[in-house]
This record gives C-alpha cells, sequence and structure tokens, in this order.
C-alpha cells in the first residue's frame, strides 16, 4: 500500500486521482461493490474487499480501437498494472461485443464490453490510449473532453508540419490547434516534455526502430547525414487486423516483399526527429519489407562516419548513452540482435558493425512492433504522465523461443 499511497499524493496534485465519488458511476466497479457488498468475514471476502479497494485507487483508462491488435495489446500489458484499470473500450464492426468473442486470449479479463465511440461516456475516464486509424483519430479526439490525457498510437499528431501531414496522408489536417499542442512520444529522447504532456503522438514502429540508434549518434557528430540507407522489415500484424487483399496469407507466406517504395508515410516522421536533432534537414532512403512473421521489425541502417569516428566510438556513445535505460539495450560486440529476442516485449535491441567497405558502418535494431512500437511505448508515456514508474507493467522479458 506504500506505492499506492505515494502514487495517491502524486495523482491528487495532478487532479485525476479516481474518486470514490467518480468510481460509483462506473458500472464495472459498482458490480465489484455490489459483490463486495456480500461480503462478511471470510478470508475469500476479505479479498474481494481488497480487491474493491485497489480498484477504488486505480486510474481510469479508456482503450478507443480495443478490438485491433495495438488495442489488444495494450489490454494485454494492462492486465497486471498496478496502478490502471480499463473502464472504457470502443470498437466500430465489433462495438457491441464482449473482448472474449473477438480476443479469445482475453477472455479471463474482468472488461466492459466494447461500445461506440459515439455511445462512449468519458466521464468514466481519466485517459485514453487512442488505437484508432489515422484520420479518423483527429475527428474523434477533437471531440473529447480537454481534461483527458491522450496517447495516440496513430499517425495524426506526429508531423508537426500540417502541410507535410496533407502531402504525406492525402487529406488536410482537421485538427491544427490540438496538433500544436501534441508531444512527440519517442520515450527515451523527450522524456521531460512527455512528463507533462497531456496529448502524446506515440512514433510510428519504423520510426521508434530507427530514431532510437540514429538520434543519439547525428547528435554526436560520430555519422555524417548524408546517405543513410535503412532498410527496415516488419511483421504482418504492422498492417492491423482489417482484411486487407495484400495481408492474405497467400501473398505474405513463403516470401517478402518492399512496398512504398521511396514513398512510405514515415519518411518525414523519421526526416523530422534527425533533422530536429541536428537542426538542419535531413533526408534519408527508406525501404520497408513485409515479412511472413505475425510480428517483429527489424531495421538495418548503413551509415558514413564521421571522419575520424570508429565503430568503437559509436558503439560506445551508444553503450553510454542508453546505460541506464530499462528498454533500449546496445547488445555485446558482434551479437546479432533478432527480432525473435523482443517478441511481446519493449525491447529495442541494437548493435553497430564495421562495413567492409572503409568509413561505412552498419546499424540494427530490432523491435516488436507492436509493443516498443506501439503500445508498450504507449504504456511507457502514459506512465510517464501520470507520474508512474515508467516501466509498471512492461517489465516481462519476452517471449522466445
Ligand atoms: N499495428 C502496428 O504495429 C502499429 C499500429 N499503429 C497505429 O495504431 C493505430 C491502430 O492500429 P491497429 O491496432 O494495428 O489497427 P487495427 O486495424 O487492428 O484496429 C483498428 C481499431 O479501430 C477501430 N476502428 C476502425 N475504424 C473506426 C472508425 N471509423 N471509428 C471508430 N473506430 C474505428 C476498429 O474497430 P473494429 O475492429 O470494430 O472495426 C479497431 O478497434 C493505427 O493508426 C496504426 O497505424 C502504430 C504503430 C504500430
Ligand atoms: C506492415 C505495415 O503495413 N506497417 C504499417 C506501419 C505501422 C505503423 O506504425 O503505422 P502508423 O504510422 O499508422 O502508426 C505501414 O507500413 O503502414
Amino acid at each position: 500500500m506504500g506505492s499506492l499511497a505515494s502514487l495517491h499524493s502524486i495523482c491528487s496534485i495532478r487532479g485525476c486521482f479516481v474518486k470514490y465519488q467518480d468510481e460509483v458511476k462506473n458500472s464495472m466497479v459498482k458490480k465489484h461493490c455490489i459483490r463486495a457488498s456480500v461480503a462478511t468475514s471470510t478470508p475469500q471476502n476479505f479479498q474481494i474487499e481488497e480487491n474493491k479497494a485497489q480498484k477504488l485507487e486505480k486510474l481510469r483508462i479508456g482503450v478507443l480501437g480495443a478490438s485491433g491488435y495495438t488495442g489488444s495489446e495494450i489490454i494485454r500489458l494492462l492486465a497486471n498494472h498496478p496502478n490502471y484499470q480499463i473502464t472504457l473500450m470502443t470498437a466500430d464492426r465489433k462495438a457491441g461485443q464482449s473482448i472474449g468473442s473477438v480476443f479469445p486470449h482475453l477472455v479471463k479479463q474482468d472488461l466492459p464490453d466494447m461500445v461506440a465511440v459515439k455511445d462512449a461516456d468519458f466521464s468514466t475516464v481519466d485517459a485514453v490510449f487512442c488505437c484508432l486509424p489515422h484520420g479518423t483519430t483527429q475527428e474523434i479526439i477533437k471531440s473529447l473532453p480537454s481534461s483527458l490525457k491522450i496517447v495516440d498510437l496513430s499517425a495524426d499528431f506526429r508531423l508537426r508540419d500540417v502541410n507535410e501531414y496533407k502531402e504525406w496522408y492525402g487529406q488536410p489536417h482537421s485538427a491544427q490547434e490540438l496538433q500544436k499542442e501534441a508531444v512527440y512520444g519517442l520515450t527515451e529522447i523527450s522524456r521531460t516534455e512527455i512528463k507533462s504532456a497531456r496529448l502524446v503522438a506515440n512514433p510510428g514502429c519504423y520510426p521508434t526502430s530507427i530514431q532510437l540508434p540514429l538520434i543519439p549518434l547525428i547528435k554526436a557528430n560520430l555519422i555524417q547525414v548524408k546517405n543513410i540507407i535503412i532498410d527496415s522489415k516488419s511483421g504482418v500484424s504492422g498492417a492491423g487486423r482489417g482484411a486487407k487483399e495484400a495481408n492474405l496469407y497467400t501473398e505474405i507466406a513463403e516470401g517478402i516483399h518492399s512496398y512504398g517504395v521511396t514513398r512510405h508515410r514515415h519518411v518525414p516522421e523519421i526526416e523530422q526527429g534527425l533533422s530536429e536533432a541536428v537542426k538542419s534537414k535531413v533526408t534519408v532512403s527508406f525501404t520497408p519489407h513485409l515479412m511472413p512473421m505475425s510480428r517483429g521489425m527489424q531495421s538495418t541502417i548503413y551509415v558514413e562516419m564521421a571522419s575520424g569516428a570508429s565503430i568503437e566510438d559509436l558503439r560506445q556513445h551508444l553503450g553510454q548513452f542508453y546505460e541506464k535505460e530499462e528498454f533500449v539495450v546496445l547488445l555485446e560486440k558482434g551479437q546479432v540482435p533478432h527480432t525473435r529476442h523482443v517478441r511481446g516485449s519493449n525491447y529495442c535491441l541494437i548493435n553497430v558493425f564495421p562495413d567492409r567497405i572503409p568509413g561505412r558502418a552498419i546499424i540494427i535494431s530490432v523491435i516488436d512492433n507492436l509493443v516498443k512500437g506501439a503500445s508498450g511505448q504507449a504504456l511507457q508515456n502514459l506512465n510517464l504522465m501520470m507520474g508512474i514508474p515508467e516501466n509498471t507493467g512492461l517489465l516481462s522479458p519476452p517471449l522466445f523461443p
């Protein structure tokens, strides 16, 4: 209870702590109160009382887009989170259904049924994870109460320049004021800004795997900003759960293919992050590939080292930069990062190798696209925004093999 007490004081200051009066409005907690009201003094009932007390002290979370891949991953990650309780879940085609009927692996979670966004009662939540398609997201977020903390997993608030958004996403931005407020949530790089943000634009999966190794190196002038070539590979869950011909088993299995060649919409996001790091325009060659695996992402990045810099300098700098980080890890010299080493975890594993061509380096970075590339980083960000230890709920090691 010590940590809950300190959480109480932190969150009371932020004015977002769950109060009993608010809680009884919530049907899910009501259910627990009814169960608890029949309690007498048996050990089982004691447990119910304890559960009730804990639920009353938790922050209330909404998951918009709970029937999708990133939404379900948030639910999985929150299952053992001590400070959060999901009180609202939305879906579109699957509105009205229970989570167990859509995702049998979540059947034992005690959760409210999913509702359409238009029927959602946002007074029952303190914060939301927005796991919706881009475009739709900005329309929905702009109608949410301004008191809500929001972590948006879509691309809608990532690009600072709304003209660039229009160019790459093919539609004008319809929530430009909110866009100005949004903080880009690459946690290890923008921690201070994220802590005080109300709206965090969670980075895309490719940009996460690419910027985490590159930003420290370009900031330290250890690599040249010209001729950066990025070859990335993603598991198919990166494309979401919606049915698309291009994602059929027969189109994906037993082969790989590039897509979005020269025009993938993550290009401006990657270039924005790198350009801000060095305060001058950086352009990159970026080609993503679809791999016959459900989750995982690798970025292999070819760079020219700065004059006089060595592979050891690059490794040493990355090692120091991420030394105290929980989730971004430089592997031992020569160790090759594999996507199977991060499956289901919030890790980003990185290593640097000498190219055969003198003066060049090859950087390899792997993440789970659904965790560090989406829901894990989103949870890391919400923890920061709520004054909760950043790694809470994220410490399970990867699934292996
Ligand atoms: N998948 C990944 O690896 C990553 C995804 N992202 C981004 O996160 C967001 C969610 O992605 P993901 O979970 O993969 O997507 P999914 O397609 O798996 O899920 C989309 C969710 O949004 C709901 N939805 C769709 N259209 C509407 C609408 N018009 N109104 C309200 N709800 C709607 C769907 O409901 P229903 O199922 O009921 O139709 C579903 O719950 C996207 O913006 C994506 O680009 C970011 C990083 C990585
Ligand atoms: C395999 C696959 O299709 N991946 C997605 C990227 C997933 C992601 O990060 O998308 P957002 O930018 O919308 O958040 C794509 O290439 O569009």
